[in-house]
């Protein structure tokens, strides 16, 4: 019975699943060049989703379609369909806006504004039109409770965020993309411009927002993917080569490919 249990295939583990996104032939083309081929996946929500894979793959290019960060890029060109909670946010007419704030993104370099700790947070509810000293100071705490960092700056909230640590500034990026209360967290290799002990910090931060976000991460590191994601993406040269269980990832992967990543043979 066990061992059936084991056995349970991707697809019905995620049966057990609620969906948040779900990608179906998605394709990528940077100019004449092809990026994403005809990328189908389930992305199961309040779970950590990591994207692995060896450099140029295409991990960064299909995290950044689930926010339409590529309609950014002048020669990127999609087709297919990514629905988020039930959603085509490709088709036309998509509020982009409004999709960014429910699908918000940190980067892998810490970006805060020059702005004050707290202007930071209240910047993304200030667009909203939210004012009210009250709210805002509120949602200053809650923010920046979420991502761990209150205590550390609780009594510099008027300070500029740029004389703030590598590690602090990226955990205010994060304060700063929960203030507006999202659904989906993207986060593109969010720790590896920082120290271990921030990195950690990163991690840990991770393990507690998935109570409330779905969260895609993208990593070189596979060791941060195996400690961190439940489920984990093999991508290669632009294919989504298998996606599955992170235990399963790591211990048994069902394609050669993977297995040669995860055991070092190239990447
Ligand atoms: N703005 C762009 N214009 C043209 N080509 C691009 C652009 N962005 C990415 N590419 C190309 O698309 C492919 C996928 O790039 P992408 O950055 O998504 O890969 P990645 O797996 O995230 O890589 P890395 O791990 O090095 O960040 C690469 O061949 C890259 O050169």
């Amino acid at each position: 019975m066990t061992q059936v249990l084991a056995d349970k295939t991707i697809e019905q583990r995620l049966a057990d699943e609620k969906i948040s996104i779900e990608v179906e032939k998605l394709n990528l083309f940077y100019g004449q060049k092809q990026a994403l081929h005809d990328i189908d996946m389930k992305i199961p929500e309040k779970k950590v989703t990591a994207f692995i894979g060896p450099s140029g793959c295409g991990k960064s290019t299909l995290l950044r379609c689930f926010n339409r960060m590529n309609d950014l890029v002048d020669i990127a060109r999609v087709s297919g369909k990514i629905n988020i909670h039930g959603n085509n946010i490709n088709q036309p007419g998509v509020d982009v806006a409004e999709l960014r704030r429910n699908v918000g993104m940190v980067f892998q370099k810490p970006n805060p504004f020059p702005k004050s700790i707290y202007e930071n947070i209240a910047y993304g509810l200030r667009l909203q039109g939210i004012n009210k000293r009250r709210v805002l100071d509120e949602v200053v705490e809650w923010a920046l409770k979420g991502a761990a960092l209150w205590d550390e700056v609780k009594d510099r909230l008027h300070e500029n965020a740029l004389g703030m640590s590598g590690g602090q500034q990226q955990r205010l990026c994060i304060a700063r993309a929960i203030a507006v209360q999202p659904e989906v967290l993207l986060l593109d290799e969010p720790a590896s411009a920082l120290d271990p002990i921030s990195t950690l910090k990163i991690e840990e931060l991770i393990h507690e927002l998935k109570n409330n976000y779905t969260i895609v991460i993208v990593t070189h590191n596979m060791q941060q993917a195996a400690r961190v994601s439940d489920y984990t993406a093999f991508m290669y040269m632009g294919d989504m080569v298998e996606f599955d269980q992170t235990d399963t990832i790591f211990t048994n992967p069902s394609q050669k490919k993977t297995e040669d990543y995860i055991t070092g043979r190239y990447g």
